[in-house]
């Protein structure tokens, strides 16, 4: 369900109760409200995680009142000062000068994603603050959103569109918009993990030749689902059609998608990036495009994001680029905010999260 804006304002202002409207209640109302724990939320999160929060009783919440900015840094800084709780999103970078300016009583902080690379880990596991993020409930989406993209890329349906909204559709012709397709291909996952399964599982019925997928160690568990083959990062880039990065971005995978990655692939090879646009060299990335070294990309993903529209990367045909989508139903965004409100108060409570990352 998505509530209407009407209901959604209504919802914040139950939620904000405690912290700005206070005036109104009783003395007593007052002084128990006073004593619980304090939240800050970074973001105007979709209803199912505020109404979690503000039903719960067990918080006192103040939240950046958009979803269109983000709260500016200035601002963010001076709202965590005390806070025991923190939900965020991923464009806040939560790093020391943040956890310094929240100070010693913050205990939890829930992201409001699957990547972490926004949190600098060493610095809240020094200060002991404990980690909720919010996988599983997008995979579904994610893997939906990357099938769309690859064929989207695979098969030229940006350009497609151009030529028949433009004039550019003559007579039928033989080659004409001719793309690539799944079927007898071989698919490359970079990153095998919850969401690689899933894409893998959405592309199968393609008649998909053959998965491979390389990672830091074999995963048998996972890959036996897709009867996928563990090959080196070589072999990945020399023998996938269709390679699609499914990693997080950490420091070991930070640009690994370079030249010598796309030297090493087919000039009929597509390329698809939903995970961080970082594990992606984007100069590389558009020389690799511009002189056909690879047939296409597809990207919901970029470094920086929003990508200046005067970037290169959009002058290119061959190159699909999202505004970081993958996850954006209602459905997953609405579950991504239950989950990280309900990570939030478990570690509020001292309990176990349903899903905590291990620090
Ligand atoms: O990290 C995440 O959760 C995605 O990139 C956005 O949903």
């Amino acid at each position: 369900m998505w509530c209407s804006r009407m209901a959604l304002r209504r919802l914040q202002q139950i939620a904000v109760t405690p912290l700005n409207m206070a005036g109104g209640l009783t003395s007593n109302m007052q002084r128990e409200m006073s004593t619980l724990p304090r939240v800050y939320i970074t973001r105007q999160i979709p209803p199912e995680g505020l109404k979690i929060l503000s039903e719960s009783g067990q918080v006192q919440f103040e939240l950046w009142d958009s979803d269109d900015v983000p709260v500016p840094r200035k601002e963010l800084l001076q709202k965590v000062k005390g806070v025991d709780g923190l939900v965020c999103v991923l464009t806040e970078k939560i790093d020391a000068e943040l956890l310094d300016a929240a100070g010693p009583n913050l205990k939890v902080l829930s992201t409001m994603s699957v990547g972490f690379d926004h949190l600098s880990l060493e610095e809240l596991k020094k200060r002991g603050i404990r980690v909720g993020y919010t996988p599983d409930v997008l995979t579904d989406s994610v893997a939906e959103l990357t099938v769309a993209l690859l064929l989207t890329t695979s098969r030229r349906l940006i350009e497609a569109t151009h030529e028949a909204k433009t004039g550019g559709w003559g007579t039928w012709r033989t080659l004409w918009l001719c793309g690539h397709e799944l079927a007898h291909s071989t698919v490359g996952i970079l990153g095998l993990g919850r969401i690689g399964v899933a894409i893998a599982e959405r592309l199968a019925p393609f008649k998909v030749k053959k998965f491979i997928y390389t990672d830091v160690a074999p995963r048998p568990e996972l890959a036996s689902v897709i009867n996928a083959e563990y090959v080196s990062f070589d072999e990945l880039a020399k023998q996938s059609d269709f390679l699609s990065v499914c990693c997080a971005l950490t420091p070991e995978t930070k640009e690994i998608c370079n030249k010598d990655l796309f030297s090493k692939m087919k000039n009929t090879s597509i390329f698809i990036n939903t995970s961080r646009g970082g594990v992606v060299n984007q100069e590389d990335l558009y020389e690799a495009l511009s002189t056909g070294q690879i047939a296409g990309a597809g990207l919901d993903v970029t470094v920086p994001e929003p990508l200046p529209t005067s970037h290169p990367l959009f002058t290119l045909k061959n190159c699909v680029i999202l505004p970081h989508i993958a996850s954006a139903s209602y459905y997953t965004r609405n579950n991504m905010s239950a989950l990280a409100a309900n990570n939030l108060l478990l570690g509020l409570r001292g309990e176990p999260m349903i899903k905590e990352l291990k620090l």
